[in-house]
């Protein structure tokens, strides 16, 4: 049995830089290159016509064709796609027609299953209506809600006998697990495309593909919880990254560090308090739990909430941080204790425990709302705010933001370019 294909998914929008990713997977080990939807939808056929020009290799277009199934694989099969990705929720007849033309230009046909309510059920009928591959597929937005291609991979595997191949948020861990529940063929896309080497990348899916198959490795499907990942991939991206990640959020408005260089990630504990009332502040220190950060929302910022001892009371029940859309005083030792204090003012004067105002309740603080159990994160770019029930698609997403800002500083670094040329600037100014 030969080792299984490694096919690199060119979701780009720009052909000249897909053309120069393209050969540079192909040093790192990759087997075939597909020309993504985005480059097809920006670029048209003629994306295929200029990768297989330019490496002759197998070709994918995944043209994920839903109705006219002859029309789109004539013209891909035409441009030089060796295989059509085609949607397997087509209607039968589409699947049919796209079959047909695919033999007449002698092109293959594989069927994605992204989508599909049952995807077993679904790759048999396929498999019966003639198609060359099945796609066991995770979509990009439906990776981000936490849905991965290995769920459902070897039920689809043991189903049909024609080669199946996995796509969706794989890296070489999840890779590695792919071939070892019978995927013949890996589809990587983002985490070698936009990779900042991505030769380097390339290899190690190369590597870790060819030993899982050599091994006959049993995988391991341990997957840590949501809040878990949530958590890790945090700490990994910047407040600009999540706030791209959200369509460009806002911040909160006029909250900065007392201490300069730090991260703070973790789950609102709310405060609404009064103007320099600090018994609900140090209050939410007891009901907080390590990870925690706390939220204040003050009525005014005439006299401080927060100093010294409720920072030390903090660093000992390991909250991560605390937001005060207020004041704060002791600054100076609170730097020296070099914990992450974000605040709106900073003053000498310290006012009562009066006990007014609630714990975790809604807020809002530096003119965004907080809901307790929101993530807040915080750097010396400013502090953002995630609902809770987004948490892990943005966490997802802004990660995604970061490799692409990756491959773009490696592209300026080592290659001497500009931000405009790289990202073809102008060509993509709205037209008016
Ligand atoms: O098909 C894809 C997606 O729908 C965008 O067009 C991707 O090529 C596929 O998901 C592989 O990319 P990654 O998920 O980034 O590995």
């Amino acid at each position: 049995m030969d080792r299984p294909v490694l096919q690199v998914a060119l979701d780009l929008v720009e052909l000249k830089r897909a053309v120069e990713i393209a050969g540079e997977a192909l040093e790192g080990g990759v087997d075939w290159l597909e020309v993504g939807t985005p480059l097809i939808k920006s670029e048209g056929m003629n994306a295929v016509r200029e990768i297989k020009k330019a490496y002759g290799v197998k070709t994918l277009a995944d043209m994920k064709t839903i109705d006219t199934g002859s029309v789109e694989v004539e013209m891909a099969a035409k441009s030089g796609a060796d295989v059509i990705i085609i949607l397997g929720l087509s209607d039968d007849s589409t699947i049919q027609e796209a079959i047909r033309a695919a033999r007449k230009y002698g092109a293959e046909v594989m069927a994605d299953l992204i989508n599909v309510p049952d995807p077993v059920e679904r790759a048999k009928e396929l498999e019966e209506l003639g198609v060359d591959y099945i796609n066991v597929h995770v979509g990009i937005d439906q990776q981000m809600k936490g849905m991965d291609p290995l769920d459902v991979l070897s039920k689809v595997v043991e189903a049909v006998s024609i080669p199946v191949a996995a796509a969706g948020g794989l890296d070489a861990e999840k890779a590695a697990s792919c071939v070892a529940l019978g995927a013949r063929i890996v589809i990587v896309g983002s985490n070698i495309v936009k990779s900042r080497n991505v030769t380097e990348s390339a290899r190690r899916v190369r590597e870790a593909i060819d030993e899982a198959w050599k091994e006959g490795r049993k995988v391991e499907m341990r997957r840590r919880s949501l809040e878990e990942e949530t958590r890790e991939i945090l700490l990994k991206v910047s407040t600009p990254n999540i706030s791209d990640a959200m369509h460009r959020a806002r911040a909160m408005r006029d909250i900065y560090p007392i201490v300069r260089g730090k991260k703070v990630v973790g789950k609102a504990v709310t405060v609404s308090t009064m103007d320099g009332d600090w018994a609900k502040t140090v209050e939410a220190i007891d009901v907080a739990g390590k990870g925690d950060v706390i939220v204040i929302k003050c009525s005014g910022d005439t006299a401080a909430v927060w100093g010294e001892l409720a920072t030390r009371s903090c660093i000992n029940k390991g909250i991560e941080g605390v937001i005060i859309d207020g004041a704060v005083r002791d600054v100076d030792d609170i730097r020296e204790l070099g914990y992450p204090v974000f605040a709106k003012r900073e003053v000498p004067n310290a006012g009562e425990p009066k006990g007014f105002g609630e714990i975790n309740v809604k807020i809002e603080c530096g003119g965004i709302e907080v809901k307790p159990g929101d993530w807040i994160v915080a750097d010396d770019n400013g502090v953002m705010v995630i609902p809770k029930e987004r948490a892990y698609e943005i966490a997802r997403r802004a990660l995604e933001v970061k490799k692409h800002e990756e491959r773009i500083r490696g592209e300026i670094e080592d290659k001497g370019r500009t931000l405009a040329e790289i990202v073809e600037l102008y060509k993509w100014e709205k037209v008016q």
